[in-house]
């Protein structure tokens, strides 16, 4: 028996910092979707825990106790054994939660392959702050500091999205760090949309406010988010999560893919793709 779980990236559309606990972990209100671009697990049983990456994006990731994979596992308690291989197309530390997805699909599959019941939502918090909302990928509203998570909005029948890193890494907790004001206004709630224009329009008027302080660890963010707005069609670009990852958002997936080639060719180090939002059945 082998189980496949799929490791979506996760696109915070905005992220709004409403203040910061004692333990310094600061308080969030994002609207979250996942895209159809991601990471694929293959598990199958075996009698000890084994990790293999593989995969575009496989140079640097870890396979030993250190990768989110293997850390959910152990939450399954005693040693149960598992050959897991991780096919990595996703950039690491890019601000569209690669190692929290992993995390998250390795939870879904190995509970599928153990017949066992998820994690108490303590547990999984405790693999990351973005591990909770990309157990069940789909619009949601994220709020706490990750662990508050309820339904979000419908989103527009029709919609592309282009995904740009630059290739540099930005360390979270820097950005955190960095923050100037950490009580900004929460997100109004989200009404749902008709179109991708009307959808861009409302999110104009929000915000992600860890842009600024990430754009002063990697400048070169402020270029990804010109070149995107740049292109035919782009109805908005932000920088998701904690960076250096910015989207651009456009009425149909041919205008994000159109978008995608012509920001590919001009720079052929950055990681270019085009997606469509993407729901767990
Ligand atoms: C920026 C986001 O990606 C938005 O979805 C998440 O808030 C961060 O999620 P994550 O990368 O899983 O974060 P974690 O690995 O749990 O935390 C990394 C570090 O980021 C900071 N951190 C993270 C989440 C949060 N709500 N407040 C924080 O201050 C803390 O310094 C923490 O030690
Ligand atoms: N499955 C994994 N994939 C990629 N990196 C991993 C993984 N497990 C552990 N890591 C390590 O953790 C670091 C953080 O991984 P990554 O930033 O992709 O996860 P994330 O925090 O969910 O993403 P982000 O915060 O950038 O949205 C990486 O630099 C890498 O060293």
């Amino acid at each position: 028996m082998t189980v496949e779980a799929f490791a979506p990236a996760k696109i915070n559309l905005t992220l709004h910092v409403t203040g910061q606990r004692a333990d310094g972990y600061h308080l969030l209100d994002s609207l979250v979707i996942f895209v159809d671009a991601g990471d694929r697990l293959r598990l199958s049983p075996a009698d000890d825990l084994t990790l293999r990456v593989t995969g575009p994006r496989a140079e640097g990731v870890p396979c030993d106790g250190r990768n989110l994979v293997l850390k959910a596992a152990m939450l399954f308690g005693c040693e149960r054994g598992a050959a897991i291989t991780l096919d990595k197309h996703l950039p690491a530390a890019a601000g569209i939660g690669g190692g929290s997805s992993d995390a998250a699909a390795a939870l879904r599959g190995l509970a599928e392959l153990w017949n066992l019941p998820l994690p108490d939502p303590a547990a999984v918090l405790s693999l990351g702050a973005d591990v909770p909302v990309c157990l069940r990928p789909r619009a949601l509203r994220m709020q706490g500091v990750g662990e508050t998570i309820t339904e979000g909005p419908r989103l527009p029948e029709r919609m592309g999205l282009l995904l740009v890193n630059p290739g540099v890494e930005v360390s979270t907790p820097a950005v955190f760090k960095a923050l100037t004001c950490k009580t900004n206004a929460p997100m109004p709630h989200p009404p749902g949309w008709s179109s991708a224009a009307v959808m861009a329009h409302w999110l104009a008027e929000q915000r992600n406010d860890l842009e600024t302080p990430a754009r002063r660890q990697a400048p070169v963010i402020r270029e990804v988010l010109d070149v995107i707005a740049a292109t035919e069609g782009c109805l908005l670009s932000r920088m998701s999560g904690s960076g250096a990852t910015c989207f651009g958002i456009y009425d149909s997936r041919d205008e994000a893919e159109d978008a995608a080639r012509l920001i590919a060719a001009g720079a052929p180090q950055w990681w270019v793709q085009a997606a469509s939002p993407y729901s767990a059945a």
